[in-house]
């Protein structure tokens, strides 16, 4: 049986809630789509004046602050919407017994491990984003209300928004070769892939407390790899080279290793997660 659902969805401007906004009219909800403009979710008496006004009955968090090296020098508006607001959604989620689903990322993790990270591997983040993320992440975890879903992913693009896939197909264009890092290994993850994930998700949800699943595309790279392949997909003639993160000094530390454990998303999900490659060209096809 097909259960409507009134859905909000937060950060609904952005690379994965475009994603839902598109695939939406597959599902048989009534889907609510946000961002600041119409609903910041850093005020909870907003979050509450939307939820009564229009019933709400499921709530999407795909709001964040993802600028990875800005949040180096802006921590409190970092911490105000990958925190604070999760407060206030786990608030209202309380108030009206709705179910939430929230983002979370595979840099709450230090990168240190030599294998994917289990959904219950310690984290212990190393710059700003990691760190306010990881403090959102900690009050789904330490709630006492049912029906929570945390997913964490990683590098995530899509063909709206900025992401390393339109960064590297601006420099591809302009230049004749550009100098990547090669030794921080993870998994790129399409946007549209994670949202027929959350998707198809919403019906099966009805447990006690918190569940966490990992979701990104299948199979690992770096991101030298991922911009050889991007170049190469494109037919550009841009040479990618490889070079070391001390090389390439950022204001934020990545982790050198982030590939996330699915096996548990995969039992889960029972459907074929797409390799890296294959979304990769899916989406180059719309840039
Ligand atoms: N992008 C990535 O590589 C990864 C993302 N994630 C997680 O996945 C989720 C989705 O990420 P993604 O779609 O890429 O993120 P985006 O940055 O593309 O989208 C986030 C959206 O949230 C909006 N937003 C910011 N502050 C508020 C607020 N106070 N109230 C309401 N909306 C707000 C942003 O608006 P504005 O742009 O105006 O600030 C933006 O439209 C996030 O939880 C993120 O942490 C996890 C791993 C990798
Ligand atoms: C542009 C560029 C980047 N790089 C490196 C820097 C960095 O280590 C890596 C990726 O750079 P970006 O700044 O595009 O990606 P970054 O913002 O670190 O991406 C992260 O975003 C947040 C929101 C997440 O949650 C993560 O999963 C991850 O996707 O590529 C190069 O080596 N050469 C280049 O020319």
């Amino acid at each position: 049986m097909i259960c409507m659902k009134k859905i909000l969805i937060t950060g609904a401007n952005g690379q994965l809630g475009s994603e839902i906004s598109f695939l939406s009219k597959e599902y048989d909800h009534q889907f609510h789509f946000t961002d600041y403009e119409e609903l910041d979710i850093t005020n909870c008496e907003e979050i509450e004046i939307f939820v009564e006004k229009h019933n709400i009955d499921f709530i999407v968090n795909c709001a964040a602050y993802t600028a990875v090296d800005r949040a180096e020098s802006d921590y409190i508006t970092s911490d105000n919407v990958n925190f604070l607001a999760v407060k206030n959604l786990l608030s209202t989620s309380s108030k009206y017994k709705l179910p939430l689903i929230h983002i979370s990322t595979d840099y709450v993790f230090d990168g240190k491990g030599y294998k994917p990270y289990a959904t219950d591997d310690s984290r212990n983040p190393i710059n700003v984003y990691g760190l306010t993320k990881k403090k959102g992440e900690d009050l789904i975890l330490k709630s006492d209300l049912d029906n929570l879903m945390l997913i964490r992913t990683s590098w995530v693009y899509s063909d709206i928004g900025n992401n390393f896939v339109k960064t590297m197909l601006r420099l591809g264009a302009e230049k004749e070769s550009i100098k990547v890092i090669e030794d921080q290994v993870g998994t790129p993850t399409y946007a549209r892939d994670l949202a027929k994930f959350i998707l198809d998700s919403i019906p099966k949800i009805n447990w006690n407390g918190v569940k966490i699943f990992h979701f990104t595309n299948e199979g690992v790279c770096s991101w030298f790899d991922f911009a050889k392949a991007i170049m190469e997909i494109k037919g550009y003639n841009c040479k990618v080279l490889p070079i070391s993160t001390e090389d390439y000094p950022t204001p934020a530390k990545r982790p050198n290793y982030s590939v996330l454990d699915k096996r548990e998303t995969r039992s889960f999900y029972e459907k074929e997660i797409p390799y890296w490659r294959d979304s990769l060209e899916k989406c180059l096809k719309l840039l």
